[in-house]
């Protein structure tokens, strides 16, 4: 029999992990469950992207960013089960909630934190004959790392945020930067956009897609490009190709039929500013939950921590407060605390 726990948080991105930290300070026993082999979340997918929008933190990498709430999230040591999907949730006979896991695994708590973000999430993949066989090589869906990308010729197909992010993290680095994009105009945020045009080393090119990858066993060496308006075939010479075309959401995981959540805009799970669902005692945090106002983003998803956690709280125990909680003197905070008391009075 599996131990009870007061939430089990399923995903171990920003919303979980925060989470997480957050149940902690709550007194809450905790488990995370995540289906990739590393926490982090979405973040992981931009290591190498500069991140300036979170709140009072220096425009920092994904990869250090996504470490650093790693770190935090394991503050008060939840149980942590990677490389573990949740696939079924029920109750059972005592009110509990029993979360199965495709290991065949049970995981029994009292309350759900649902933070599994987009869900299963990967790269749409380029619908080209033959394309798989570079991935690794040549052909990319994210840039785990600049350094390949130094003075080389780079071909990158996408027009939203993340296809025009690339380009500018590339230009300075990149030798020449190719976008090109199947509509009429690129998506992202327009500035941005203006600002890759006027660029010496940078080419958009809109209505253009692949139609062919020209290589050897080895890497992609010439991409064979259609312009859908004026029909013209185009060959040119890359050295890499990056492919931004979204990704593909798989839905989490299913619910038993007296288990109700309910939907918003066919994804997302509806929900209020305060994490509640309409499922009681399951919460949600994130960019899975929508209600008016959500911000889909990192600063988001940690407030969305912060009211789920309080509101499973206040589900298991009906006298605890619900207001956010301001301690810098927990005990686990305390060596912490020691070191940089320390450090300031220079002892
Ligand atoms: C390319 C890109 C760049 C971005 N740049 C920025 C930026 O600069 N600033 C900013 O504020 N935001 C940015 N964002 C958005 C930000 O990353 C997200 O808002 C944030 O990651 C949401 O966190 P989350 O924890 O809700 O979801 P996610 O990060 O998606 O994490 C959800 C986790 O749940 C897991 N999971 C899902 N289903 C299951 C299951 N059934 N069982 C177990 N685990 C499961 C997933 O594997 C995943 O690890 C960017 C997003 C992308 C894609």
């Amino acid at each position: 029999m599996s131990d009870l726990y007061d939430v089990t948080i399923i995903g171990g991105g920003p919303a979980g992990l925060y989470s997480a930290f957050y149940s902690g300070l709550r007194n809450m026993k905790t488990k995370i469950i995540e289906y990739q082999p590393e926490l982090g979340g979405k973040v992981l997918l931009y290591p190498e992207k500069l991140i300036w929008d979170v709140g009072g933190q220096p425009p920092i990498l994904g990869e250090k960013f996504a470490k650093q709430i790693v770190e935090q999230g394991l503050t008060f040591d939840p149980c942590v089960c990677t490389n573990t999907k949740v696939d079924f949730i029920e109750k059972n006979q005592e009110d509990n909630f029993v979360i199965s896991t495709h290991d065949g695994e049970q995981h029994i708590s009292n309350s759900i934190i649902m933070a599994n973000g987009g869900g299963i999430i990967n790269p749409t993949r380029l619908d080209i004959e033959g394309s798989s066989k570079y991935e690794n090589q040549n052909l990319h869906y994210t840039i785990p790392s600049l350094k390949p990308f130094y003075q080389q010729k780079v071909l990158i197909s996408g027009g939203g945020d993340t296809a025009i992010d690339w380009a500018h993290e590339l230009l300075g680095i990149a030798k020449e930067v190719i976008v090109i994009y199947r509509k009429d105009n690129f998506t992202a945020h327009e500035a941005n956009v203006t600002k890759l045009m006027n660029h010496p080393d940078s080419t958009l090119l809109n209505n253009t897609t692949i139609q062919k990858l020209i290589g050897d066993r080895q890497s992609i060496k010439q991409v064979q490009l259609l312009n859908e308006q004026s029909n013209e075939m185009n060959v040119i010479d890359v050295d890499h190709v990056v492919v931004a075309h979204g990704y593909n959401q798989e839905d989490s995981f299913n619910l038993s039929t007296d288990l109700e959540l309910e939907r918003k805009d066919g994804y997302f799970y509806k929900g209020n500013s305060f994490g509640c669902t309409s499922q009681e005692g399951i919460f949600a945090a994130g960019d899975i939950i929508a209600y008016e106002g959500k911000v889909h983003l990192l600063v988001g998803a940690f407030q969305d921590a912060v009211n789920a956690v309080n509101s499973a709280k206040s589900y298991i125990d009906p006298n605890a407060t619900h207001s956010a909680i301001v301690s810098s003197h927990n005990e686990r905070f305390k060596e912490k605390n020691q070191e940089i008391i320390k450090d300031m009075l220079n002892i």
